[in-house]
């Protein structure tokens, strides 16, 4: 739901089960499951990754629209008859409250696939692409550029629980939080460059695409060149050329997006077979 509710050893673990299922992809360890997903038709990485992940172990998914929950009916009778056919929900929807909801009724795992607040699942599988990347990863100086969204905050989590070293970059009056041992906040960009070995990015809210912004924080290929050698750039999809990032630096090897998103099919895959198996719903 949150990762501030994981132990860093939980999150190891999840790393190295997904390393196990990179390296031995055909393995049934979901026959005889069901997963109910409720996604809007919007999503494309995580909706398409969270099937094939499923498929790619035999399991079954029914794929709904997460306005199934935008209901009269209390979220404990909707879980209590979900559970009679299916073993864990992945849900994408605006509101965290209501997935903390339906996990408190629900005796089977629900998986948070967004909300407004957080996103768990993709700064988990980040964080692994990262680490498997650079093994110094523990050590990196990781700077978010932009306002505060539900990937800024699931970053500061990520860093909060794994004791990382993050920074974040925006105007004035937009910091994350009071700053503590591994937040601090900055609103010159120029300053922090030379210290970041991991540049992180969202899609800017429309108050944000102003000339002034962009010129002032846009991260393009001549400043990414000033931060610290072997440097990645890795913008939250959907990123949006001439705005949060330009388009120069895209086609850099600074620029590690697409090959990043790999992971995720094997990170959601051991989220899930965590979460059936070793959380306070596992299965006896
Ligand atoms: N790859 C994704 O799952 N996209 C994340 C989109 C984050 C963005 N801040 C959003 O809430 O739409």
């Amino acid at each position: 739901m949150d990762i501030e509710e994981c132990k860093p050893e939980q999150i190891q673990e999840i790393f190295g089960l997904a390393d196990r299922l990179c390296q031995n992809r055909e393995q049934p360890l979901l026959q005889g499951k069901t997963f109910v997903l409720l996604f809007p038709e919007t999503s494309l990485r995580t909706r398409v990754s969270f099937v094939k992940g499923i498929r790619d172990l035999r399991g079954e998914c029914i794929c709904m629209s997460p306005e199934a929950l935008n209901k009269r009916e209390h979220l404990a009778d909707v879980i209590g008859y979900m559970e009679n056919w299916a073993d864990a929900a992945i849900i994408r929807h605006p509101d965290l409250n209501k997935l903390r909801e339906l996990s408190r009724y629900a005796s089977i795992p629900v998986i948070n696939a967004m909300t407004s607040e957080n996103h768990p699942c993709e700064i988990m599988s980040d964080l692994y692409a990262i680490s498997r990347r650079r093994p110094d990863y523990k050590d990196l100086v990781y700077t978010f550029v932009g306002p505060g969204s539900n990937i800024s905050r699931t970053w500061m989590s990520m860093a909060k629980r794994m004791n990382l070293n993050f920074h974040h970059v925006c105007t004035e009056g937009n910091a994350l939080g009071p700053e503590t041992a591994n937040y601090t906040f900055h609103t010159r960009l120029e300053g922090i460059l030379q210290d970041s070995d991991i540049l992180l990015t969202d899609s800017l809210p429309e108050e944000f695409r102003t000339a002034e912004y962009i010129g002032k924080y846009q991260l393009n290929l001549q400043r990414m060149r000033t931060a610290k050698p072997g440097a990645l750039l890795n913008p939250c999809p959907p990123f949006f050329r001439g705005e949060e990032v330009a388009a120069d630096v895209i086609d850099t090897d600074y620029f590690v997006g697409y090959e990043f998103k790999k992971g995720l099919l094997y990170v959601q895959q051991a989220i899930m077979l965590y979460c059936l198996y070793h959380s306070k719903h596992a299965a006896t």
